[in-house]
């Protein structure tokens, strides 16, 4: 785990994931359960209701069916579905949380991984039924409401319950994979899958932010949500045009309480997958082009790929899943067939325009009813970021208190008191002073009253005293001085010590701000319980459980119940049979004959309607097969023409020379699936005889051919190009100014113009590969727009900085070019004067600028 900087609020930590497996590590085995299927069909739309549309589906809450009725075809029977459970345009946000979306949080708190993933045809309500709407709060859809069921689990928990709570949002949008969460340049890099060493698939680098609250939480989805691809189509005008998951990731530490266990501390980590994705539409019934046109390829494919994966899992006698064949299917292979719980929501509309859709989502939903998948607790992941959490948080606190002050230890020596100190000293001698000076008045007192020879006497001792007194007090004072000195150097010497040990307290401190600020983010990184009383939590959790149990006990005895009923109906009409063929008399022969023949009429009858219904089925899905095949064929032969376009770019522009070039170093990159200009590779041997022609896929020569001309104009010659380019040591595609293709094309363009024949048309296209035409391939044109009302083409570039200067002298070029229906390309002989049907051919932005980039995605 990488740490990425703060985020928003109160303590958002990023993190990149560069490997985490969550579903490593031991965990409880448990028996295979089937992913949940239920069903919600909308309210109808204002739209709808004002274009008289009619409903033509009934949802029956209670017995958990739903069934269509194709209006115009009134006598066919309506389609019958059963689900886990069934909702109608009454159904409420809450409703749908509280049944289908609450249980898998709850599992996900317990250390299961859960997705929640709401499919269906656009405009159906899955973003409604996901995100809803912020207000009125009871508009909230499942993630928000997730939101607040994981955190008060958590603050129902046990105060020594600690969390990590982490979440990620990424899009998959024309097979990329980007982050909603990321920031600045990330925020447009595509994402790559990888697979760690356990076999699960996680997005590198993918931002996954720590959270403390509702509201931190609930800042990410809005946040992310205005990353979103989302763009007005003819049936949604807010239209999703990604697939989006936005996952969360919960570690609990707790302590394990039950008999068998050793009270010791475990980690479980729980996934949450909320899934919304994009919806499916007809191509031929959307009427989109250009950037819709490829948004709707792609979600199309990524769906009828996750169709596969459904197939193929309920298919026993499959041995091959295709989670391969795209990036929604590899990211969600947890979900189905792994070990994830999963319900999957089908939405529905229930207008009776959307017949074919709606029962198409719905067989694509009862499929899914036959997933099993194999959920375990993950407990005690190798991987955990808790665990590394709580081993840094104990480390730092042993930290913290081994390094706590131990000021009187370290406080340098004290004077010692029993040295006089300077100060006294002085005071004694003031004493001393003061002392003398009184004996001496004394003196002169009795000095006055004493005859002169005592006085002399007396006189002599007191010099004599005064003098010893004196020479005392010297030595005294002499010793003092000394004393003072020490003291003096002894203080010097203490200030000295002093200031180092208030350095090295100052910098103790520091450390252990560091720390603390470390050990406190750290801690304000988890969350915990709150709840202190022990018995109700155990008695909370008791219930939870047995409520769960409960669940699924109905859910197995329901499924059981079925089964008894079915085999003891079966038991009672054969044990009657048997009965009745013991009647001896005729008549009672007779009527036991009557009523086995009614009986097998009414089986044979059973098996006609059985056999009818499967022959509308099997005709159903041959004409949903044939819908598909339409929209295929649609896609393909887009792309027939934009590769035709690319054939005849290079064939126009393109030396044989410099091809051969781009050809010895072009490389495929498997993992993300694009070609690449590898530069300095080492050159590939490949034989080069003259002009030729070289197919990517296998350096195939032709001779090359000269482009046709228009009728009655001569063939522009090739000549020139060829030279120019010949003559230079460089690459044409690095670095050849602008001027010296535009020069060419000006040359060329003024022997004739080139006739080409028309993609469209099926004789010039057939022409066209029997010319060699096909098999190059140039991936640097990114968008082409096909207005098929106005029978014309538009072909725009986007940047490719590996065949930058290729392009902008393709796209020089194609500023001169029309393209369109008629079977002949014209090419003016004055390039810069465009003639009016090139003006309308091209889009306006394309033609003011040199270079235009693909526009972004709307968002
Ligand atoms: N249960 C519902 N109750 C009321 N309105 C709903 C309900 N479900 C959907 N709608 C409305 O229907 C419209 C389309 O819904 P929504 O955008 O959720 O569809 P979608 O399936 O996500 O479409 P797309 O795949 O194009 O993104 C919205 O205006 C939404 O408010």
């Amino acid at each position: 785990m990488k740490e990425r900087g703060r985020g928003h609020g109160s303590g958002l930590t990023r993190t990149s994931s560069t490997g985490s497996s969550l579903s490593s590590g031991g965990g409880s085995a448990r028996r295979a359960e089937r992913v949940q299927v239920v069903v919600r069909c909308r309210p109808m739309l204002v739209k709808e209701n004002a274009e008289g549309r009619n409903n033509c589906v009934l949802v029956d809450t209670v017995g958990s069916t739903i069934q269509v009725k194709n209006l115009k075809q009134p006598e066919q029977e309506p389609k019958l579905f059963t689900f886990d459970k069934t909702y109608d345009a009454t159904s409420t946000q809450k409703q749908l949380y509280d049944d289908v979306a609450h249980p898998i949080v709850h599992s996900v708190m317990c250390g299961y991984n859960g997705t929640v993933l709401a499919y269906g045809q656009t405009a159906s309500g899955k973003t409604f039924t996901m995100d809803g709407l912020d207000d009125p709060p009871e508009m909230r859809g499942i993630i928000p409401q997730a939101f607040e069921g994981i955190f008060t689990h958590i603050q129902d928990s046990q105060s020594s319950d600690n969390f990590l709570v982490r979440a990620s949002y990424l899009e998959i949008h024309n097979e990329e994979i980007r982050d909603l969460l990321a920031t600045g340049s990330q925020s447009s890099s595509r994402l790559e899958l990888k697979e760690n060493v356990e076999g699960n698939v996680y997005v590198k680098n993918l931002t996954s932010i720590t959270v403390q609250s509702v509201a931190d939480i609930s800042h990410l989805l809005t946040v992310g949500k205005k990353s979103r691809s989302v763009g007005a189509t003819l049936m949604n005008q807010d239209s999703s045009r990604s697939h989006s998951i936005f996952t969360i990731t919960v570690e609990a530490s707790a302590r394990s309480s039950s008999a068998e266990t050793d009270g010791s501390m475990h980690i479980r980590v729980g996934k949450l997958n909320l899934v919304d994705l994009a919806g499916s539409e007809r191509l031929n019934k959307t009427g989109a082009t250009g950037d819709r046109f490829r948004e709707l390829t792609n979600i199309n494919w990524s769906l009828s790929a996750l169709g596969n994966v459904i197939s193929a899992l309920v298919d026993d006698k499959s041995s091959h899943v295709p989670y391969r064949d795209s990036k929604l299917t590899r990211l969600l292979q947890d979900s189905l067939g792994g070990n994830t719980r999963t319900v999957m929501i089908a939405n529905i509309g229930p207008a009776d325009y959307n017949y074919d859709e709606s029962v198409s989502t719905l067989r694509y939903a009862n499929r899914a009813k036959s997933i099993k998948n194999k959920p375990r607790i993950n407990e005690d992941p190798k991987d955990a970021i808790l665990r590394e959490f709580q081993e840094e948080i104990a480390r730092l606190r042993a930290q913290l208190q081994a390094s706590s002050p131990v000021l009187d230890e370290r406080t340098p020596n004290k004077i010692d008191p029993s040295s006089p100190s300077a100060v006294d000293l002085e005071l004694h001698m003031q004493q001393l002073r003061a002392k003398m000076q009184e004996d001496m008045e004394h003196q002169v007192f009795l000095h006055k009253s004493m005859s002169d020879q005592a006085m002399a006497c007396i006189k002599a001792d007191f010099e004599q005293k005064t003098q010893s007194e004196m020479q005392a007090l010297k030595a005294e004072k002499e010793r003092s001085d000394e004393e003072k000195q020490r003291i003096a150097q002894q203080l010097q010497q203490q200030h000295v010590e002093l200031q180092s040990h208030y350095q090295a307290l100052a910098r103790e401190k520091e450390d252990r701000d560091v720390l603390a600020a470390k050990l406190r983010a750290l801690e304000e990184k988890l969350v915990h319980g709150t709840n202190n009383d022990n018995e109700k939590l155990l008695e909370k959790a008791k219930q939870k459980e047995v409520e769960l149990a409960l669940r699924e006990q109905q859910l197995q005895e329901k499924e059981n119940m079925d089964e008894e009923r079915q085999r003891k109906i079966a038991e009672l009409e054969e044990a009657q049979l048997m009965a009745e063929e013991k009647c001896n008399t005729m008549e009672e022969e007779v009527e036991m004959k009557t009523r086995k023949l009614r009986k097998l009429m009414a089986r044979y009858q059973q098996s006609k309607n059985d056999i009818n219904a499967l022959r509308t089925e099997l005709q159903d899905t041959i004409h949903e097969f044939q819908r598909e095949r339409a929209d295929m064929f649609l896609s393909l032969r887009s792309l027939d023409q934009q590769l035709q376009l690319k054939n005849f770019l290079i064939d126009k522009f393109i030396s044989p020379e410099d091809l051969t070039k781009v050809m010895r170093r072009v490389h495929w990159d498997e993992e993300n699936e694009i070609w690449n200009l590898v530069q300095n590779a080492p050159v590939r041997s490949l034989p080069y005889n003259g002009p030729t022609r070289v197919s990517i896929d296998g350096f195939t020569k032709q001779p090359l051919l000269r482009p046709n001309s228009a009728i009655g104009r001569s063939r522009p010659p090739l000549r020139q190009p060829e030279q120019t380019l010949s003559q230079s040591e460089r690459d044409r595609y690095f670095g050849q100014p602008l001027e010296s293709a535009t020069s060419c094309l000006k040359s060329r363009s003024n022997t004739s113009s080139v006739h080409v024949h028309s993609p469209r048309k099926g004789a010039g296209r057939s022409k066209a590969i029997d010319e060699g035409k096909i098999g190059c391939r140039v991936d640097n044109i990114l968008k082409k727009d096909q207005d098929v009302s106005e029978g014309r083409n538009h072909f725009e570039f986007g940047d490719n900085s590996q065949l930058s200067s290729s392009k902008v002298d393709i796209e020089h070029a194609l500023r001169e070019f029309r393209v369109d229906n008629k079977p002949s390309f014209t090419w003016d002989r004055e390039p810069q004067q465009v003639t009016p049907a090139a003006a309308g051919a091209r889009p306006k932005s394309a033609r003011t600028k040199q270079h235009n980039p693909r526009p972004r995605t709307a968002r």
